[in-house]
């Protein structure tokens, strides 16, 4: 059995996650992101779940951080949630005063705060579980959490199915130690982490290279490389594998315009959104262009 570390405490969206991706496995909630990582980096766990990025709030930028740090992680699975929030308080608590959960979880229900507990004082946790925990302690009042935390805590449920956003989703990643990747399925995402050199136009030429090549972007990120003020990371995810000639021949590229250039996996995508594949820029035409050109260049051109 593997041991899969995810962020926790017991009773995250990142345990529903988990469950899904790491079906029958071990299941080990680590008290933040990065430790999360970190046990899979130490080898004392086999894998991690976290999420990366939410329909309405963006990335997690805990997430991204702890990507491009240390050793190198891919990603080799994704799920997506739908994201709809239960609020647990104490039994018996008469008034609402404070309301903590995770800075996501939170915006994701600004409005039903504002018209169901005008008012509220609210707070940031680590995670939603911890929220709940911080309600078992006595803490805060309510928290806004995943419905699985329920299973846990025991609490009084005040709401549930709470979301501003009706369909709001998070994507959800599960990191190993670099090896076999995942088979190419046709319906796959990219994922690579670039610090490009800091001038005119660096970022418009890695664009370029995949544009170039027909490959289609599913996300692009800016992060601070937390050295120099006003040099970025970009995180970068498109359509295709690794293992396809084109999204090779675009990654090659990429690695010429970077000063470090970090490759993030290769795995299908949740969806099932299919590549892009626009005329001209198949693999096919790939591998037949490369076949022409090392004819060209042994002077066998009959
Ligand atoms: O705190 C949790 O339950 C998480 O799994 C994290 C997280 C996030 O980082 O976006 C996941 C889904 C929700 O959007 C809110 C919080």
């Amino acid at each position: 059995m593997s041991r899969i570390a995810y962020f926790g405490p017991r009773g995250t969206f990142t345990e529903q996650a988990a469950r899904l991706l790491a079906a029958g496995e071990e299941l080990v909630p680590v008290e933040t992101v990065r430790l999360a990582m970190t046990a899979v980096r130490e080898g004392e766990a086999d894998a991690a779940c976290v999420p990366i990025e939410n329909s309405v709030e963006g990335v997690v930028p805990a997430t991204l951080d702890a990507l491009s740090e240390a050793s190198p992680l891919v990603a080799v699975a994704e799920t997506i949630l739908p994201i709809h929030f239960s609020v647990l308080t104490r039994p018996g608590t008469a008034q609402i005063r404070t309301v903590a959960s995770h800075p996501h979880a939170l915006a994701q229900v600004r409005e039903w705060l504002e018209a169901n507990l005008p008012g509220v004082h609210t707070v940031a946790s680590s995670s939603t579980s911890a929220a709940a925990v911080g309600v078992l302690e006595g803490d805060f009042d309510a928290a806004v959490c995943a419905p699985v935390a329920n299973e846990h805590y025991h609490l009084e449920v005040l709401a549930t199915e709470v979301a501003d956003v009706t369909d709001a989703a998070t994507r959800f990643l599960l990191v190993r130690r670099p090896g076999e990747l995942p088979e190419p399925t046709g319906a796959d995402r990219t994922s690579v982490v670039a610090a490009a050199a800091n001038r005119t136009g660096t970022l418009a030429e890695l664009l370029t290279e995949l544009a170039g090549r027909g490959i289609n972007l599913t996300r692009l990120d800016a992060r601070p490389t937390r050295s120099n003020f006003g040099e970025y990371r970009f995180f970068i995810d498109f359509e295709g594998h690794v293992a396809e000639p084109r999204v090779l021949d675009a990654l090659t590229a990429l690695r010429r315009h970077c000063r470090t250039l970090r490759f993030l996996g290769s795995h299908p995508r949740a969806d099932g959104t299919r590549n892009t594949i626009e005329a001209g820029f198949g693999n096919d035409d790939f591998v037949e262009a490369a076949v022409w050109a090392d004819a060209v260049r042994k002077g066998d051109m009959a």
